[in-house]
């Protein structure tokens, strides 16, 4: 595997987690990577969505809702995670349209590099798959780029994630991407271990990047208990016994902190 580092300029350092598509599972890994950078590793943080849709602020099922709660970082109030929230659960260069919003990709990268100033890590967590398209002109994988920081991918670990996975890869790069990885999120039902690793070693022969491996799977509190502190404590503290043994992972983030 070739080392192929993205950087911003300076000190400023950064995630941008994207998918193979919408629901494969970037806010709860987001959410997991960001309770281990804060509470393991005691890194400075910043969490940004800067597109969610389909949703309003506050509800628990918002993933400006979950990602402060899964990631424990609950002094950070939940308008300054997300940029843009807009009702309609749509890819946001629709959702924009509908609202009848005039959306500046210009503005959005403005703010992105602002964050990536603050001197603490900047995870951010993309609007569904790498290619969904903020407006007509530009996509999740354009705003990686052009924040220069490195891309996971979270893809799922059983079949037909192969093709999605070196697809996506490639069109990541096809935007100037250079700094790729890949995390399977799905549950033990999805793929055996045994199929997991093939489909793994699949991707990493076919798209030449690092499949840091599956996450936990680890259901975030239900909406009934989506409120409740304690259970999302529950839920760190779950994640980080499991995800703490990834060392591939862990390592992968070190290299990037
Ligand atoms: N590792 C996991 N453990 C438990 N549940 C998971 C995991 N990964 C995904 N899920 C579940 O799958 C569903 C989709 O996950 P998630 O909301 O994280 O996807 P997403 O990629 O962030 O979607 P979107 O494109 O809407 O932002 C959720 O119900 C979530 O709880
Ligand atoms: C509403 C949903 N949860 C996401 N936030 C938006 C997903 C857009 C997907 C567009 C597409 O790939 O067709
Ligand atoms: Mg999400």
């Amino acid at each position: 595997m070739k080392p192929q580092m993205q950087r911003g300029s300076g000190d400023s350092k950064g995630l941008f987690v994207s998918s193979t598509g919408t629901g494969v599972g970037k806010t709860v890994v987001t959410a997991g990577i960001a309770a281990y950078l804060h509470q393991i590793r005691k890194r400075k943080l910043q969490l940004w969505k800067p597109v969610q849709s389909g949703v309003i602020m506050g509800d628990p099922e918002a993933d400006s809702y979950r990602l402060r709660m899964g990631s424990g970082m609950t002094e950070l109030p939940e308008e300054m995670l997300a940029t843009w929230t807009l009702r309609d659960p749509l890819a946001p260069w629709m959702a924009f349209e509908r609202a009848d919003i005039a959306f500046s990709f210009t503005a959005l990268l403005e703010e992105g590099r602002k964050r990536l100033e603050q001197q603490a890590f900047l995870l951010i967590e993309g609007a569904g798959g790498i290619a969904v398209p903020f407006s007509q002109r530009h996509t999740m994988a354009d705003m990686a780029h052009e924040l220069r920081v490195p891309l996971l991918i979270v893809s799922s670990p059983g079949l037909g994630t192969v093709s999605h996975t070196v697809t996506a890869v490639h069109y990541a790069r096809e935007r100037g991407n250079t700094d790729i990885a890949i995390a399977f999120s799905g549950p033990p039902t999805m793929a055996e271990v045994k199929e997991a690793e093939e489909n793994a070693r699949m991707i990493e022969t076919m798209a030449d990047v690092p499949v840091l491996g599956h996450v936990p799977w680890l259901p975030q509190p239900d909406r009934a208990r989506a409120t409740e502190s304690s259970a999302w404590a529950m839920w760190q503290e779950q994640w980080l016994a499991s995800f703490t043994r990834m060392t591939r992972f862990t390592q992968w983030l070190h290299e990037r902190e």
